[in-house]
This record gives C-alpha cells, structure tokens and sequence, in this order.
C-alpha cells in the first residue's frame, strides 16, 4: 500500500488562515505583529526563501521589513543594525537570513539577536530553553516537522526516531524535540558506520543531509513514516528532497513531499514565533 502524502503547503494555509484571525483580533488590542528580516547579498534561493516569508506575513497581516544588505557588508555593521533593531520597541522578530558571507561569524550574530525576538531559535539561550523544556521559541524547521506528525495524530511517544543530519538548525534540534515527545532518538551522519543498518529501525525517519535523493525505500521499514527536509536545487533549477519520493512511498506509511512538505511549514512556524514574540512583548510592558 502506497504512504499518505502529508502535504505541508496544505497545512501552512490552513494554520496560517487561524493566525490571521488571531492578529486580526490582536490588533483590535493594539498589538501589530512585526517582524525584520535581514537579507545579505543577492543569493537566488535566499532571496525566494525571504520573498516566501514576506507572503506569509502579508497573508496573516503580521507587519514585515525586509532590509537588504550588500554582501560585502563587515561583521560590525550588522551586530550595529542588530543593536538598533533589539532596542526597537515596534520591531517583535529578528530574522538574519542564513548563510552569511565569509567575513562574517555566524554565530556571533546568532547570539547577538535578544533572545526575545529570537523567532529562528537559533540563539543558544532558546536552544537551552528547548533542550529543558521550558517556553521558548521553538526552531522552525523542526516545529514545523512536529505539528505535521501531530497534524496526523501519528504516535511519537515509544517510537525509533532516527534522523539522518546533524545540522544546529534542523538535525540536532528535530530530535531533542522528537525526545522531548518520548521518542527514542538515533542521529546518524558523515561518520555513522552502516547507516542503512541504522534507518532500516526507524519508526520515524527524518532525512536533513542536503544529498540530493539519497534516501530510497531500501533505507526504509515498511511502515515508516518519512520526513524530508533536503531541499536540494537540481542543475535545472528545481527543488528536489533528500529521499526518492516514487521509491520511498511504495514502503512508508506517510511521507512529506519536495517542495510542498517541510518548507511551507517552516516559514508558518516562523510566523507563529513572531505572534509569540509580539503577545510576549505585550504581556510583559
Ligand atoms: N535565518 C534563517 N532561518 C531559516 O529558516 C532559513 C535560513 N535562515 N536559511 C535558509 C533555510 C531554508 N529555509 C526554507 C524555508 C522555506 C522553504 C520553502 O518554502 N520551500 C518551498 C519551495 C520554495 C522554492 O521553490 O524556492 C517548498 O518546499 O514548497 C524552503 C527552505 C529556511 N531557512
């Protein structure tokens, strides 16, 4: 039997349409979302990952500033536009597109955003938060990935997670969220010895290498569900996953498409985190 798509795009509008009500209403109190987002250079994929972002927010009505900077731009420079947008009242989220140019330290600006408007909860404070299970923002690629399981009542709790990736923004994360909901977690990548040994036992696969379709259904338990969260921009210019989607679909029981899956559901949990963000801020005045 052929796996469930869980179509991600699918879900986005649907929560995104509730998240339009609720600033709608948030408004009626005064209160307008805002979010910046900080765009260096002219990169092709960043650019329609930000102009995606900048939909989003349109759509739900949250307020958004896209500033754009030249990629020859110094270090100093945006911990100095870091700076003004933390001490601006009106701004709830800050969101530095990733990756930087060489010249500058990415985690030096990761750790200079305020933890409060830390919408990406890539700052080690959130991440902190996260890994203690105490309110914070959780990062967006990996919620995403966690309200699409819940979105189809699909049991974590006692379940073999195993993910394929050790990223600070996807792989590491996804899975202490995962254990955070009681799964059992393996992490393989570069240096895992025999890593069809290790996928063949997952309940739950999360593929989040960037290795264009490496994953087919010979990685795959029947019955499992498969996450992918490659996106991968082919020679010709398309978005293709980490897993052979036609193979991996004749043995999973659900998996999410590229594009179409994870992606649209990342930029949703970014537009939660700044409705977060923005109630936070108004809590504590
Ligand atoms: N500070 C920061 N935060 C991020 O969250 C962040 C980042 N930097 N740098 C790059 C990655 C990548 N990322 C994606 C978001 C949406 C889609 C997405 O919506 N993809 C669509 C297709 C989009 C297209 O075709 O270009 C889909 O899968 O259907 C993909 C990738 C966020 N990232």
């Amino acid at each position: 039997m052929a796996a469930e798509v869980i179509y991600g795009d699918q879900l986005a509008l649907s929560l995104r349409q509730e998240m339009k009500e609720e600033v709608t209403a948030l408004k009626e109190k005064g209160i307008v979302p805002k979010l910046v987002v900080v765009l260096i250079g002219d990169d092709p994929a960043s650019k329609s990952y930000v102009s995606g972002k900048q939909k989003a927010a349109d759509f739900i009505g949250i307020n958004s500033e896209l500033i754009t900077l030249v990629d020859t731009t110094s270090e100093q420079a945006l911990l100095d536009l870091i700076e003004q947008l933390n001490n601006d009242e009106s701004v709830n989220g800050i969101l530095v597109q990733l990756p930087l140019p060489d010249q500058i330290n990415e985690q030096a600006i990761i750790e200079a955003i305020s933890p409060e408007k830390d919408v990406d909860g890539f700052h080690p404070i959130s991440i902190g938060r996260m890994l203690t299970q105490q309110d914070t923002f959780l990062p967006c690629t990996p919620f995403g990935i966690l309200t699409m399981l819940q979105s189809k009542n699909i049991e974590i709790a006692g379940k073999h997670a195993v993910i394929v990736g050790r990223s600070n923004i996807v792989g590491k994360p996804v899975g202490q969220l995962l254990l955070n909901e009681h799964a059992t977690v393996s992490y393989c990548h570069s240096r895992t010895k025999d890593l069809k040994a290790m996928t063949k036992q997952a309940d739950i696969l999360i593929a989040a290498v960037g290795r264009e379709e490496m994953i087919d259904a010979s990685f795959i338990k029947p019955g499992a569900v498969v996450i992918d969260v490659g996106v991968n921009r082919t020679e010709a210019g398309t978005l293709t996953g980490d897993v052979d989607f036609e193979s991996a679909k004749a043995v999973a029981s659900y998996i999410t498409p590229v594009p179409k899956g994870v992606g649209p559901m990342t930029i949703t949990m970014l537009m939660k985190n700044t409705i977060k963000a923005a109630k936070n801020h108004h809590t504590k005045k």
